[in-house]
């Protein structure tokens, strides 16, 4: 049974949590310019390394060393689709599990093609927003989430002001996080990177996901509370991920 119907909450991301700080795992980011700095920052200040370079020639070495590869097609140029042609099956030919961001497939249908190519390329978890997921579905919210995790047999997390987590079966909600996330640029995009960082620690792709995504609101949370607006919000949730305990979480996240 996935974590996707496991009700142990604590166990679900505490451990998750404590292994990540422990085993300090690397995980190749394949991002936009927009999102590499708040992306490692957000991977270093949770415990785990970040790797990022681009280069098609270069990319496969360090994704074949790395415990999780997350890809995002925010800002996509030539140079990095050649890397995500080389990262993909590298880390398939590994079993090395990844993330998939579709940043803004709704605007352009090129994009949602390689997108969709993609996703047939089975990554553990698939990372949207709302637009993002209805564009790839067909379908709006939860109904369009679960067809896509039934169709490329994959999780989805979809995010927004609460976030749901489902396998096609059994499906999560989490409400947490703040509003301010929506006012500083690339969160979505950090989120993806977090949720690489569980998965290299945690092989049931539900579980990494609701784990990281609950460390992000439980961190964001906090972070809002102590912030100013968006400027001093970004500091605070780096801050907020490093000391982040498992006890927070569960404070400040809800799970329905
Ligand atoms: N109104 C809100 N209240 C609470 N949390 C939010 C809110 N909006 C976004 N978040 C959180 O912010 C993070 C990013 O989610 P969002 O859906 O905004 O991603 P995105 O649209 O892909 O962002 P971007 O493309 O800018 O990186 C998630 O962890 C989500 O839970
Ligand atoms: C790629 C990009 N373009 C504008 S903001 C941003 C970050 C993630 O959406
Ligand atoms: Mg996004």
């Amino acid at each position: 049974m996935s974590a996707c119907s496991r009700p142990d909450w604590p166990e679900t991301v505490a451990t998750p949590l404590t292994r990540l700080r422990a085993e300090r795992p690397r995980v190749h980011v394949l991002t936009n310019f927009v999102a590499m700095n708040v992306s490692a920052n957000a991977l270093l200040a949770l415990g785990a390394v970040p790797s990022m370079t681009f280069r098609a020639d270069t990319v496969a070495d360090f994704v074949c060393s790395a415990r999780a590869l997350v890809v995002n097609l925010g800002m996509l140029d030539p140079e990095r689709e050649a890397a995500i042609g080389q990262a993909v099956p590298a880390a398939s030919a590994l079993g090395l599990p990844w993330v998939l961001d579709p940043v803004k497939v709704e605007r352009s249908g090129p994009r949602r093609d390689l997108a969709l190519r993609l996703l047939r390329m089975r990554p553990a978890v698939l990372r949207a927003n709302a637009a993002e997921v209805e564009t790839l579905a067909g379908l709006k919210g939860l109904e369009g989430a679960e067809r896509l995790a039934r169709e490329f047999d994959c999780v989805v997390a979809l995010t927004g002001a609460t976030d749901i987590v489902t396998d096609g079966e059994q499906t999560v909600r989490l409400a947490g996080g703040s509003p301010l996330m929506d006012r500083v640029t690339a969160m979505g995009c950090a989120a993806s990177a977090v949720v690489g960082a569980f998965l290299a620690v945690e092989r049931d792709a539900c579980g990494a996901a609701l784990a990281a995504l609950a460390s992000f609101a439980a961190a964001g949370g906090i972070a809002a509370g102590r912030a100013r607006g968006p400027g001093s919000f970004e500091p605070e949730l780096l801050d907020a991920l490093f000391a982040l305990e498992p006890g927070q979480i569960m404070e400040k996240v809800e799970f329905r």
